[in-house]
């Protein structure tokens, strides 16, 4: 069955988001004479529109980026995606269901790792999967398998404090993947690392992600990061926020760094890509 005619692993339709300005940042709510940033928002103060009318649709097992300039409100689309903030109007699916709060299938992987600093690595894990009441030994085996995927295993007893960063997000990812999740929402989970252990993270994930076979929402400030994950890119514009192109990658996944980096066709799709989020497009 090909993906257009497959219920979409996620389905974005007509989706808008607002939020209020503190008055204080807020010129035009001083104009009115608010008094504080709670009667602004208490009586609507500066109502600004963050997203509008979002329209986008992710196959099942795709892996798709959202990018674009600082503020265009690619976290706040992920985290409605994902059920983690309401949205105003529209609606957003997870195979089919509406999304109305964090759907079970679902997992995450955020800038800071957050793990739990007072348990081991394998403790973290075993945290994640506390509700879903294994028996034992599948729990086990469950965890032993997440850190193997994740070159942990000889970590299992170390605390987050004696990882390195890399190490730590390596561990979050093992964490996200340990309730085998069908839609892995990622909000610049390698932006705090150097640029070596970022390429070298990359790859690593690529392959990981690729074995699970889940669905990937990816925000990244990283064209090339893009480039190299993505079946498709989702280009964003702001005030307001609003998906203004969406461009295929069309190489086969998992990718390696050293074949893109030569290929005529993925320089110039990342050109476009900047292009589009510089405004010069
Ligand atoms: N809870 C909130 N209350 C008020 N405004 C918010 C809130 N969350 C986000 N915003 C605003 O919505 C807009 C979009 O924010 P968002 O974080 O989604 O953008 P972004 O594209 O992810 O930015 P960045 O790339 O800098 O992380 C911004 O103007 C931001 O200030």
């Amino acid at each position: 069955m090909s993906i257009a005619t497959a219920t979409p692993a996620i389905q974005v339709t007509g989706v808008t988001k607002t939020f209020s300005r503190p008055v204080e940042r807020s010129a035009r709510s001083r104009r009115r004479g608010a008094q504080s940033a709670t009667e602004a928002i208490t009586t609507g103060g500066d109502v600004f529109t963050a997203l509008q009318d979002i329209d986008l649709s992710v196959g099942k097992g795709e892996f798709v980026s959202l990018v674009g300039a600082s503020g265009c409100g690619k976290t706040t689309l992920l985290r409605m995606m994902s059920g983690l903030i309401a949205r105003d109007s529209g609606e957003i699916r997870i195979d089919g269901r509406l999304v109305n709060g964090v759907p079970s299938k679902v997992g995450f992987v955020f800038q800071e790792p957050a793990l739990l600093p007072w348990r081991s690595v394998h403790d973290n894990l075993a945290f994640a999967l506390e509700y879903k009441q294994l028996p034992p030994d599948e729990r086990e085996a469950v965890i032993e398998d997440k850190l193997k995927l994740t070159n942990l295993l000889e970590f299992r007893n170390s605390y987050p404090h004696q990882l390195s960063g890399g190490m730590q997000q390596r561990a979050g990812l093992a964490r996200a993947l340990a309730t085998d999740p069908e839609v892995l929402f990622m909000d610049e989970p390698l932006s705090a690392l150097d640029a070596f252990t970022r390429r070298r993270l990359q790859q690593e994930i690529a392959s990981i992600i690729e074995a699970s076979g889940a669905t990937c929402v990816l925000v990244t400030h990283d064209v090339d990061e893009a480039v190299f994950f993505s079946d498709r890119i989702v280009v964003m514009g702001a005030r307001p926020g609003r998906v203004t192109e969406l461009i295929d990658v069309p190489f086969p996944r998992p990718r390696t760094q050293v074949e893109l980096l030569g290929n005529p066709e993925a320089a110039q799709i990342r050109d476009r890509v900047l292009e589009l989020v510089l405004g010069l497009g």
